[in-house]
């Protein structure tokens, strides 16, 4: 398709064109189609369609407000747990429509795990943290438990600063510490999609680094979907960007094309800081 065939398009089916093609090769681990959200009477996402390559990292970026929190919240049908809030449209996740009754939340929500902006480790111990998630999901043997519990924690980079002290409480841990015991808490369930809604946006330089440079090694087994304020980290961690504006999807692409040459002016007057 030419340059002035994608400007004639709707800008849905431009972002459904430009989705399926940013990560190439990849399939489409999660596909959204004409997503539209409520809650109650707020209209917060309008006709999305993004579809989220398999083993690659997709930043979700725009203004305060704009949704991106919201569609994350979709995914794993979070939005469930509360009254008055809705979604119509369509949720591709291995052939089935997420949004559709009958799911059984429990298990959609093992496969399409959540890491939240703060880290919330849970008031118990470093291992019990890990094995807490485990053990909703599966019966497991004690040793075997230790063996998920010390491969989710080598996963972060965890291991070695923990283990001697699995039982001492995790909300004595550091704040990048608390975030990598929450993702490696979100990882040992063994999800296929894991997604992260401003993780490093209460941590220092240096945790935050240590997070983007395990990302890097996550994306190579996991779907992965970054909620960001942080150009730069959009820029180091992502291989596709969506830009979000009001409610609607402006526009996604690969990273280095959306930081180079964005199609839209709303894009580029976001990205180089005009607003938001
Ligand atoms: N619980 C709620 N009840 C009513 N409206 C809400 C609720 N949560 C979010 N909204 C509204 O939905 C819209 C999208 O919010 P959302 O939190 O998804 O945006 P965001 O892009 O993630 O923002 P931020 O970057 O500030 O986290 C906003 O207009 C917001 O006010």
């Amino acid at each position: 398709m030419n340059e002035n065939t994608m400007q004639a398009m709707p800008s849905a089916d431009v972002a459904a064109e430009a989705s399926a093609s940013a990560v190439s090769g990849r399939p489409i681990a999660i596909q959204v189609n004409n997503l539209d959200f409520y809650y109650g009477k707020t209209h917060a996402l309008h006709n999305i369609t993004l579809g989220f390559p398999e083993r690659s990292v997709t930043g979700m970026i725009g203004p305060s407000g704009c949704g991106k929190s919201t569609l994350l919240r979709v995914l794993n049908r979070m939005y469930d747990l509360y009254p008055g809030q809705r979604a119509t449209g369509e949720v591709l996740f291995s052939g089935q429509n997420i949004l559709g009754s009958g799911l059984d939340l429990n298990a959609l929500r093992s496969r399409v795990g959540m890491v939240f902006q703060k880290p919330t480790p849970f008031p118990m111990s470093i291992y019990d943290n890990i094995a807490f998630g485990i053990r909703l999901h599966e019966r497991v043997s004690r040793s075997e438990m230790d063996g998920r519990v010390e491969d989710a924690l080598r996963r972060v980079a965890l291991w070695p600063e923990v283990k001697d002290r699995l039982q001492a409480s995790a909300t004595a841990l550091s704040g990048g510490q608390q975030q990598r015991l929450c993702i490696a808490r979100t990882i040992a369930v063994r999800p296929e999609v894991i997604l992260l809604d401003e993780p490093t946006s209460a941590l220092d330089p240096v945790s935050t680094a240590r997070i983007e440079e395990l990302l890097d090694e996550l994306k190579t087994e996991f779907t992965i979907a970054i909620v960001t304020h942080n150009m730069q980290q959009a820029a180091r961690c992502a291989d596709q960007v969506a830009f979000f504006y009001l409610g609607e999807l402006v526009e996604v692409d690969s990273t280095a094309r959306m930081f180079t040459a964005p199609r839209e002016s709303r894009t580029q007057d976001y990205i180089t800081g005009r607003f938001g």
